[in-house]
């Protein structure tokens, strides 16, 4: 496939939906958690990360979304400013609502993992009439993080976005982002993770999570080209599947297929792969690449975050997977 068509009419790139939260990054590492004393705080979020991405590569961008009426919510919203980030689509929660929190466990380079901490928390309680038309008519994409589904309000904001992206023909990229501790049962986040997909141009999602949304769907070990086959009788133009460390897999509906391969990292943690993946491959789409070509910027991405302490605040610029790029090249 050789690129996906985009309005250039409209005035901004990108504008993303969804959590907005703090990332509490294990400074001890190579230990689990019980053995660390201390942790670095940066932005947090599947689709908060994806959008600073997509800032720190040159895309115009804002955020949908609500924040705690606390000090949390207010370096969110500050470091979304820092960024180049329009916020004019977060709102304050008054309801005493609070941010999440996700401790980072950072065993070894391969063994990570994530404690979150999301009772009440503010992006959840994202409502309907919050969620402002005028942002997605005049954005390009729109992406949708999947949690932003497990509970309403949020999920039926989620849900008028996307009536607002079709209304406006902005292309909807939905990041399946499959959290289990937001979800109150697997039947619950199939069916409405399909909702979601199937009015989405661009899936991402690990195999795992789309074994997770094709739950009813019948055959459980399903192939990642009859996963694609099955969106492509929806709306969704591509279908992109990630395999960690053995790279992704891309089909486009016009029956291609595209395999991305890994750049070498010295991994500190593997999480944030996904959302650095997703803020390159886009950006690549955005400027008319091929997908193959993407694939390889995403790839990249990756490997500098996974590489890095942090998510948000090792997103790349362009010079600087470029720069890795050819470095990996020469090596
Ligand atoms: N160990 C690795 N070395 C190099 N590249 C990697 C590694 N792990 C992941 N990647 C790159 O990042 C992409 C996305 O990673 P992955 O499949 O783990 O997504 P994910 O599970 O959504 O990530 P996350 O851990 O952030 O949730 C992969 O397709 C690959 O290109
Ligand atoms: O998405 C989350 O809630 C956790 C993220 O903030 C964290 O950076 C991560 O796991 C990224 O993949």
């Amino acid at each position: 496939m050789d690129s996906i068509a985009f309005d250039s009419g409209k005035p901004r790139d990108f504008v993303a939906i969804g959590r907005l939260c703090i990332d509490l990054n294990a400074n001890e590492i190579n230990r689990p958690m019980e053995e660390t004393m201390t942790f670095t705080k940066y932005v947090g979020g599947s689709p908060a990360n994806i959008c600073i991405g997509m800032s720190r590569l040159g895309q115009s961008a804002a955020f949908i979304g609500k924040v705690a009426d606390d000090q949390m919510g207010r370096f969110i919203l500050q470091y979304l400013r820092d960024n180049g980030i329009e916020t004019s689509g977060v709102t304050t929660d008054r309801t005493g609502a609070v941010t999440g929190l996700a401790f980072t466990e950072i065993k070894s380079p391969e063994d990570c993992s994530i404690l979150m901490y999301r009772d009440n928390v503010a992006d959840l309680l994202l409502a309907p009439e919050e969620v402002d038309e005028a942002l997605i008519a005049g954005s390009k994409v729109l992406l949708v993080s999947g949690t932003a589904l497990a509970k309403s309000p949020s999920r039926e904001a989620v849900l008028l976005a996307l009536r607002y992206a079709r209304k406006h023909g902005t292309k909807v990229v939905f990041d399946i982002d499959y959290r289990p501790y937001s979800w109150a049962s697997p039947e619950e986040t199939a069916i409405y993770y399909h909702l979601a997909a199937e009015k989405s141009d661009i899936i991402i999602g690990t195999r795992e999570e789309f074994d997770m949304l094709e739950r009813f769907d019948g055959n459980a070990e399903r192939s990642d080209e009859a996963t694609a086959a099955q969106w492509f009788g929806c709306r969704a133009e591509l279908v992109v599947i990630k395999h960690g460390k053995d790279g992704s897999i891309a089909y486009g509906k016009d029956g291609s297929s595209h395999r991305g391969a890994i750049f070498p990292a010295k991994v500190i943690k593997t999480f944030g792969a996904g959302d650095s993946y997703a803020a390159g491959f886009l950006y690549g789409l955005m400027q008319g690449w091929s997908v193959g070509r993407s694939m390889a910027f995403g790839s990249a991405s990756a490997s500098i975050v996974i590489s890095s302490h942090s998510c948000s605040d090792a997103m790349p610029t362009v010079r600087q997977i470029e720069d890795y790029i050819e470095a990996s090249q020469h090596a």
